[in-house]
């Protein structure tokens, strides 16, 4: 029986290790983690990630062909292929700090296998990495090791979106395996191919060079999150123009050419992924002397900022410029819906500049908890990439922020709501209740374009949605954004 052991039971190795082992009875995965508390989570009832379908496959294969564990060594030691699927962050100090990736964790998972291993094993990058990463994962091994065992490193990057990710690994658009172009290296392509083949059709399954693969990952998130600031960026001129964003989106995307997905204009793009890889991508223009090609790229990022600061001057420009001791909602935390992850959210920059301009905030999201809000507030940039044990763990106590259960609640007595997050209930709510129940004038920002404008103009909010002709008042009050 081939085993497989994955180093890191995080959002990418957990949901990926339960597909394998779903589709391939005849593997054995071993998910290992330094983090005593997400194994424990893993092997409870309640799993450490919110994923839509995990559960289900999760309970069906554990115990069975899947197993989690904090035996590092010893699932390392005795697997054939080793996954390392553990955080890469953004560097904080030192070189490159603020773009280079921190390849801190991967580094001592790589010198740990080459410790342990006692028989020739696959090792495959799922982290997403910077290009040539291979090289010193391989330096790694292989300088480390004197017992005569072969080493085959393998770019595997993992391409689902949280909220999705069942759905994704089921169904994936492709897999991406990039290898040495020897015998040996082929081989072990051939030897992982076969693992995805159990469910994966073959003409789905895209094999290339080492650096093509790892440098594909960042390229696929950077087209993606371009796309974002692209429409976000025309939000904007809608806004001063009188169009509107989604029927210019939907125009744009019915040319086949262009296409319509990823078109949806936002408070901005979050995620652990998105601004993390490009800052990479950039910080690879600059190693590379391509100066002009990571000025281009970085422009996705400053879109995206201001997309996030120009919602906030729009909030307190249109409370005639000041939240001073006002109650604002916030209708979602998470990045986006169906996800309780909060990392790199819009969420937390809107927070941020409320409460900097001294609002109260009484923030509702059903997948996050008070804890994590509060400690995502008070946490410093790129902090939240890290083990679990590396991270602030007491929560700050925020007199100015309340987190509560209910939405209704979250909105009772507010000045104003702010909706971050896409989630579903968010377009079921009784808007008419919640109207009846706010300070008055009663202002409804919408950073997802989930509601419809004319019902809540009808009702009595004055509304501001992201990139639709403004309300009268917000047009009115308008300071520069
Ligand atoms: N989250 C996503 O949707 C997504 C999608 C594609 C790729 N990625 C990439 O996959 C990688 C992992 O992302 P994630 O979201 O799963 O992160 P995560 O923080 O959820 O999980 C990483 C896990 O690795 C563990 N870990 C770190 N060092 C370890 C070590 N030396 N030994 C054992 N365990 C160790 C941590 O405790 C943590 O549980 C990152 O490179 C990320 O960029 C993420
Ligand atoms: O039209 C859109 C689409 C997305 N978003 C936002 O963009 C962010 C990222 O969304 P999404 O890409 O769906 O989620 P992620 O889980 O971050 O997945 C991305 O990042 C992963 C990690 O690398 C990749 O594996 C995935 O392919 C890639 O989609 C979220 O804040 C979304 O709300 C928009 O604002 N408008």
């Amino acid at each position: 029986m081939v085993k497989i052991c994955c180093i890191g039971a995080g959002y990418v190795g957990g949901p990926t290790m339960a597909m394998i082992a779903l589709k391939c009875p005849d593997i054995e995965v071993v998910v290992v983690d330094i983090s005593k508390p997400r194994i424990a989570a893993w092997n409870s009832d309640d799993l450490p990630i919110y994923e839509p379908g995990l559960d289900e496959v999760v309970k069906e294969c554990k115990d069975r062909n899947l197993y989690f564990s904090t035996e590092v060594e010893k699932h390392v030691a005795e697997a054939d292929i080793v996954f390392v699927s553990v955080n890469t962050p953004t560097k904080t100090r030192g070189l490159g700090a603020g773009k280079a990736a921190d390849l801190t964790y991967w580094e001592s998972a790589a010198r740990m296998i080459a410790d342990v291993s006692k028989s020739d094993k696959i090792v495959v990058e799922k982290s997403t990495v910077p290009v040539k990463t291979a090289e010193a994962i391989e330096k790694i091994l292989t300088h480390n090791n004197n017992k005569g065992i072969s080493f085959q490193i393998l770019s595997n990057p993992e391409f689902l979106a949280e909220g999705t990710a069942m759905a994704d690994l089921d169904k994936p658009d492709r897999v991406l395996i990039g290898g040495r172009e020897t015998p040996a290296g082929q081989k072990a392509v051939a030897a992982l191919k076969a693992v995805y083949a159990h469910w994966v059709p073959e003409d789905r399954i895209i094999t290339t060079n080492l650096w093509s693969a790892e440098l594909s990952k960042l390229a696929a998130n950077a087209f993606l999150a371009q796309r974002i600031s692209s429409i976000n960026a025309m939000s904007a001129l809608c806004e001063s123009t009188g169009a509107e964003v989604n029927e210019v989106a939907y125009a744009v995307g019915k040319d086949s050419r262009i296409g319509p997905k990823f078109l949806n204009a936002s408070v901005g793009f979050g995620g652990s992924c998105f601004q993390k890889d490009i800052l990479n991508l950039v910080y690879i223009c600059e190693c590379n002397g391509l100066l002009e090609v990571a000025h281009y790229w970085k422009q996705v990022i400053s879109i995206n900022d201001y997309q996030k600061s120009r919602f906030i001057k729009r909030v307190v420009s249109s409370m005639f410029n000041t939240v001073s001791g006002k109650k604002i909602a916030v209708l979602g935390f998470a990045f986006k819906k169906d996800t309780g992850d909060t990392r790199e959210t819009p969420a937390i920059d809107v927070c941020h500049g409320l409460l900097g301009d001294k609002a109260l905030l009484s923030i509702y999201d059903p997948q996050v908890t008070e804890e994590q809000i509060k400690r995502d507030l008070a946490m410093n940039k790129f902090d939240w990439d890290h083990p679990q044990h590396l991270q602030p763990q007491s929560p700050t106590a925020f007199k100015q922020v309340s987190v509560v259960w209910d939405a209704y609640e979250a909105c009772k007595d507010a000045h104003g709501i702010c909706v971050i997050t896409e989630w579903d209930e968010f377009k079921k709510l009784d808007y008419q209740k919640i109207y009846d129940n706010m300070q008055k004038p009663a202002f409804l920002f919408d950073g997802r374009n989930v509601l419809n404008v004319e019902e809540m103009r009808k009702i009595g909010f004055v509304v501001y949605s992201i990139g639709t002709p403004l309300d009268s008042w917000v047009k009115d009050l308008q300071v520069s954004i």
